[in-house]
């Protein structure tokens, strides 16, 4: 049985997906070697126009997806972030030649044998993707270790529905001293449940699939994007999947792939949604390209029916060809917006993205009324909403889930350090956009995790946003 919660001080910092308190060395071990700064000049509007990566939760999954493929794997468009570089580490770590390729292109090929005695587990530890790796490696290894996840610090998340899940596919996996020791005898569940609709342990079953020549259905799965990308890739590979989008899955799997295969992730929704808290709390009119508009429509819709006006373009394919993106204008409210009467919840998707729901905080800070957002899934993100008080937006925690939001408020400068959680972080360099005067930013790496070169494209439209080490 796997522990969710450490068995000795020790292990704090390390078991990061069992402790429900917040580690104050996980910003240290998340620091790469040079720690990364922003300068922030606030207060002005943006303006023009700026087109979406693709998204680190998509990229991660499909990274470990790729050690599925004995043949030569490239994706396209594909984000250059630190969280990718970690998994590239981890890769390379074991075996896999990476090369990246003209900008944005990556190459994969790994070799016959992996060298799993080798995982680099300083990087692993930065990441909880390394789940994944469990799913992949399980088709070739009886037996190896994968150290315990990390990822962004939002208190306990359990790593065990993967267990469950993986052990309807003949995986055990044990906790001994930092690492999960997994032994594996493989069998084909036919049918399976998920304990929980989560995105990484539904990529996680999917990966065991793949590679499974008898069917498996697998009910309660997650229909998010980074779910469906992966799902879109491993078709490519020839892995038959029916009901992607929906909770009940079915894959056929192949005995071995080996296959030269280019694949182009998806824009991210999640990007988009940093774009648009940031255009409404500067009170700005800016264009999103690339937007996968469905697989945010529910924050839209929220957004609509706070009075914010906002315009999509025709509808264009991704470059995957198979999901519908477009263009869209956020214009500006000048203060216009009212509080929903309503609470704000995440759920799995269609829901409100668990990832988007941060997003609405800034926002909720510039609308007129209060707004009661409810982060029920994570055990204490919403602590982290509170910081925003630092840049003068009243937020009110009600209790480790639930804060009050009242606006529309004056936004002020100030020098900040990162919370270790990527979407709360990111909210700070948003209400500093918004804050006359200059604000400072430190430790970025928790945002680098997630976006690419992100000061350089607020730039690019009207932000002063410098980087400094
Ligand atoms: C690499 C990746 O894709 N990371 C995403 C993924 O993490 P990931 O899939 O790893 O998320 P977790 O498994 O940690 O789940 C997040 C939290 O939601 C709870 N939970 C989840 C599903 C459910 O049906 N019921 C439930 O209560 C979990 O117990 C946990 O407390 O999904 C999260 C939730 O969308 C996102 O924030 C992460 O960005
Ligand atoms: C929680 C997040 O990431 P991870 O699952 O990588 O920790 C996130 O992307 O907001």
């Amino acid at each position: 049985m796997i522990p969710d919660v450490p068995n000795s001080d020790s292990e704090l910092g390390h078991f990061a997906n069992g402790t429900d308190s917040i580690d104050p060395n996980l910003l240290d071990l998340q620091s790469t070697s040079r720690e990364v700064h922003l300068r922030i000049e606030g207060g002005r509007r943006l303006r023009g126009e700026v087109a979406l990566k693709a998204s680190k939760n998509a990229a991660v999954a499909l990274l470990c997806a790729s050690l599925l493929n004995y043949g030569v794997t490239k994706f396209l468009n594909f984000p250059r972030i630190e969280e990718v570089t970690r998994m590239i580490e981890v890769l390379e770590s074991i075996g896999v030649k990476i090369n990246w390729r003209e900008s944005n292109t990556l190459e994969l090929r790994r070799p016959k044998e992996l060298r799993l005695e080798n995982l680099d587990e300083e990087a692993a530890r930065r990441t909880r993707s390394v789940l994944m790796l469990i799913g992949s490696l399980m088709h070739d290894h009886l037996e190896f270790d994968i150290p315990y996840a990390g990822g962004c610090k939002l208190g306990e998340r359990t790593v065990k529905p993967h267990q469950y899940a993986l052990e309807e596919f003949g995986v055990n996996i044990t906790a001994t001293d930092k690492h999960y020791t997994v032994k594996v005898n493989k069998k084909a569940p036919g049918e399976m449940t998920l304990y929980e609709s989560g995105n990484t342990v539904t990529n996680n079953t999917i990966l065991a699939a793949a590679r499974t020549e008898e069917g498996t259905f697998i009910q309660a799965a997650s229909c998010d994007y980074m779910v469906q990308d992966l799902c879109y890739f491993l078709q490519r590979l020839g892995v038959e999947i029916e009901g992607i989008g929906t909770p009940l899955l079915y894959v056929r799997g192949l005995s071995r792939i080996k296959k030269n295969i280019e694949y182009t992730p998806t824009e991210d929704p999640i990007e988009a949604m940093f774009f648009i808290s940031a255009a409404v709390t500067t009170d700005s009119e800016i264009t999103i390209r690339r937007v996968p508009f469905r697989w945010i429509s529910l924050e839209l819709m929220k957004l609509k029916k706070m009075g914010l006006r906002y315009t999509l373009s025709a509808s264009y394919r991704a470059a995957n060809g198979l999901v519908d993106l477009a263009d869209l204008t956020i214009h500006r409210h000048e203060g216009k917006l009212s509080a929903l009467p309503d609470k704000l919840h995440p759920n799995v998707w269609p829901g409100l993205n668990p990832d988007s729901l941060p997003y609405f905080a800034p926002i909720a800070g510039v609308v007129t009324g209060r707004t009661l957002i409810h982060d029920w899934m994570y055990e204490c993100r919403a602590i982290y909403y509170a910081e925003l008080s630092k840049l003068g937006i009243k937020v009110e925690l009600l209790d480790q889930h639930r804060v009050y939001v009242r606006g529309p408020s004056e936004l002020i400068k100030a020098d900040l350090s990162c919370p270790p959680a990527l979407r709360p972080a990111s909210l700070l360099l948003i209400g500093m956009l918004a804050a006359s005067g200059m604000s400072v930013l430190k430790n970025v790496y928790v945002i680098n995790r997630g976006y690419e070169d992100l000061a350089a494209r607020l730039n690019m439209l009207g932000a002063s946003v410098e980087v400094f080490s």
